[in-house]
């Protein structure tokens, strides 16, 4: 198979754990007879400082003509005290909002080895499974685009919160959708006691629903929500919301997992429409250029950029089976070892990766 992938490290760790990814993806194009090929260019804090401008629209047609995109992350202290519109972070809105990519997928699976690296009791993570649906091109993310912006040193500030039934339909629509192929359980989370955006959030949820009687729905409030994710997270399935609440409980489930470096992400437009895969952590200006910022979350997304976009599961699987092997052997990242009594040996950046490299070749080997 040959495709064509466009390649957006951004900054910070970004581009580390993008390099990862790409070696992994190279080892996979190797074993199994496809031929990725890659087109790098600059978003974010980088594009910035070289064209004054956090996404050029040049990148924005290069990702409209590819077969996929893989990013890193944007943004970092650098950047921080420019106006709104040219802030890094801004790219990535445009990425998504440009090439429609609605629905943000974003699985929370404890695997059984690092168990030990969430802070939160054994009994309450081992075995959870949840996938984190996002609506990604709504909400007040995007509200007051096109309408001004806070100046600093102005007496006030203002963000609109808007979402159209269609908006709340086609994401419902994923969420049903995915719940089939699971265990057919879908909470909402919205703050319908307050918010107009969330009374019509439930009600069409609800409607939507109704094209799925096989599926189980709850609806819960949001502050409610991030309680009970990390109280018992096993009674959750598929966990739908808007925007900025999936922002939030994605980066609070990860602790369920053990790390933010563990969290990978698919951005999806349409059904057969291009994906965006991204790690959902950031650009992690504390330990960038260090060498020691995990690569699993994005090697877990090239994962889902296969099996998404270009439809192959097989590979998909050899690559997750090798995540998970790695850590079963017992290697870890920085991120994942709590306490430095911890008996487990401890990777860098790209020693991890060539752990996991190691166990691909051996698995296709077995599989010949
Ligand atoms: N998708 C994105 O591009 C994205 C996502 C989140 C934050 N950001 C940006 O990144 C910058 C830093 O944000 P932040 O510090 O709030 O969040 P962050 O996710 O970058 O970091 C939070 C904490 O998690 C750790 N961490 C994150 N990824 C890690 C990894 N792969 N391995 C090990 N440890 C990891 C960091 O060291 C840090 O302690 C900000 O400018 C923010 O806007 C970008
Ligand atoms: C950097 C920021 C715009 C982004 C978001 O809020 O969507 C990030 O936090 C994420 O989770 O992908
Ligand atoms: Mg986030």
């Amino acid at each position: 198979m040959e495709k064509k992938i466009v390649v957006l490290p951004g900054d910070g760790i970004g581009k580390e754990v993008v390099d990862e990814g790409i070696k992994v993806l190279d080892t996979v194009a190797e074993l199994f007879g496809h031929q990725f090929k890659y087109e790098e260019d600059v978003i974010g804090g980088a594009a910035l400082d070289q064209f004054g401008i956090p996404l050029r629209e040049e990148t924005l047609e290069k990702c409209q003509q590819a077969d996929a995109v893989l990013l890193g992350a944007v943004g970092g202290p650098k950047w921080d005290t420019l106006p709104g519109h040219l802030r890094p972070e801004k790219a990535l809105l445009g990425l998504r909002k440009g090439l429609g990519l609605f629905a943000n997928l974003r699985p929370v699976e404890v695997f059984g080895p690092v168990v030990e690296s969430s802070t939160l009791k054994r009994e309450v993570v081992e075995g959870v499974d949840v996938l984190v649906v996002r609506e990604l091109t709504g909400g007040i993310y995007f509200g007051l685009k096109d309408r001004g912006e806070y100046d600093s040193g102005e007496a006030w500030a203002k963000d609109e919160c808007i979402y159209s039934v269609e908006e709340v339909r086609r994401i419902a629509k994923v969420a049903f959708e995915a719940a089939r192929g699971r265990r057919k359980k879908v909470t909402s989370v919205d703050k319908a006691n307050v918010l107009e955006t969330s009374r019509l959030w439930r009600e069409v949820i609800q409607e939507v629903h109704q094209e799925y009687p096989d599926i189980e729905l709850e609806h819960m409030l949001v502050d409610n929500a991030a309680m009970q994710l990390v109280r018992q997270p096993k009674q959750f399935d598929v966990l739908v919301t808007e925007n900025m609440f999936g922002d939030i409980l994605s980066d609070e489930a990860s602790v369920l997992a053990g790390s933010i470096g563990l969290m990978p992400s698919a951005s999806l437009a349409d059904a057969g429409g291009l994906g965006m895969y991204e790690p959902v952590h950031g650009t992690a200006p504390d330990i960038a250029g260090q060498g020691k910022a995990n690569p699993l979350a994005t090697i877990l997304s090239c994962a889902m950029l296969l099996r998404y976009s270009f439809g192959l599961e097989q590979e998909a699987d050899v690559i997750e089976t090798a995540v998970k092997s790695a850590l079963e052997q017992g290697w870890r990242t920085p991120d994942l070892v709590l306490s430095q009594d911890d008996p487990k040996s401890v990777l860098g950046t790209t020693e991890i990766t060539n752990k996991i490299i190691e166990y691909i070749r051996k698995s296709a080997l077995i599989q010949s």
